[in-house]
């Protein structure tokens, strides 16, 4: 399904104010001058995504759960004090950020849940993230589920990156349609991070894909050595 029109042919009352709230508050930012904010509702945003985000956002109430901001830069994405040890680049991009079409790459939104050790990422897959004729490429699987499991690694351990990833792809993904990332920390031993995860439909009658993977914390001085080595 490709980027669908403007906001103008929403059926519903509601989808339309999220989308203008959400461009209200991109817009704020922008004159700010603050990086755009991609984990926010668009006009190709489906009924079923738009549902599933606002139930989200309700449990952000209570400060359990936290919407993670996604950004097109990874370098926004990370906490002041790691920062010093980059330098920010003007021709990279987050990888999920690299289609610019509203609607036809990754529409995603992540929610953290701190003390769950938890991330549950809502991915509509777009037209151009194709694999089998109508459905989600196995490497668009394999990168949402990397990144949603990463962000959760990264919220539990900080520097870390994918030493092994195992994914069984179990049944395949509509394009347009939208799944839930539903993704956790079960185990850290020094510096290895141990999570688990599982793709569902929003019913959650239909499993397509269930993933382990092991993240490791760098090794301060290994990191700088492969900073400087990519400088
Ligand atoms: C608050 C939230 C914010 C969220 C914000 C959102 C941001 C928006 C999302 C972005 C999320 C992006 C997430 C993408 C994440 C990538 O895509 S990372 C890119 C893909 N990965 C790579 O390129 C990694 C390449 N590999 C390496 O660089 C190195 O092998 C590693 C992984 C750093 C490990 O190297 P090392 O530090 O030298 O570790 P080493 O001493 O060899 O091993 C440590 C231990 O781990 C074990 N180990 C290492 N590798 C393996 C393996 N493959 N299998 C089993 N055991 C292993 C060793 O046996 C050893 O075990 P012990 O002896 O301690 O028991």
């Amino acid at each position: 399904m490709g980027p669908r029109g403007g906001i103008s042919r929403c059926p519903c009352g509601r989808k339309l104010l999220t989308v203008c709230l959400s461009r209200s508050i991109q817009a704020a930012g922008s004159q700010l001058g603050q990086s755009k904010d991609y984990a926010l509702p668009n006009a190709s945003w489906s009924q079923d995504m738009l549902d599933l985000y606002n139930r989200f956002l309700d449990m952000t109430k209570d400060g359990l759960w936290k919407r993670i901001p996604s950004y097109n830069n990874i370098l926004d994405h990370i906490p002041e004090s790691m920062k010093l040890t980059y330098e920010k680049r003007k021709d990279t991009r987050l990888f999920l950020r690299s289609i610019d079409a509203e609607g036809a790459g990754f529409e995603y939104v992540m929610f953290l849940n701190t003390s769950e050790k938890r991330v549950v990422c809502l991915f509509q897959p777009g037209s151009y993230l194709e694999g089998h004729p109508g459905f989600a490429h196995g490497g668009s699987i394999a990168t949402i589920i990397d990144s949603t499991i990463g962000s959760c690694a990264i919220s539990v351990a900080g520097k870390v990156m994918t030493a092994n990833l195992s994914i069984d792809y179990v049944n395949p993904v509509p394009l347009g349609s939208v799944v839930l990332v539903d993704s956790k920390a079960d185990k850290v031993e020094g510096r290895k991070v141990f999570l688990s995860c599982k793709m569902q439909s929003v019913d959650g009658n239909t499993l397509h894909a269930e993933a382990t993977a092991l993240f490791i914390q760098l090794d301060a001085t290994k990191a700088q050595k492969q900073q400087a080595s990519c400088q």
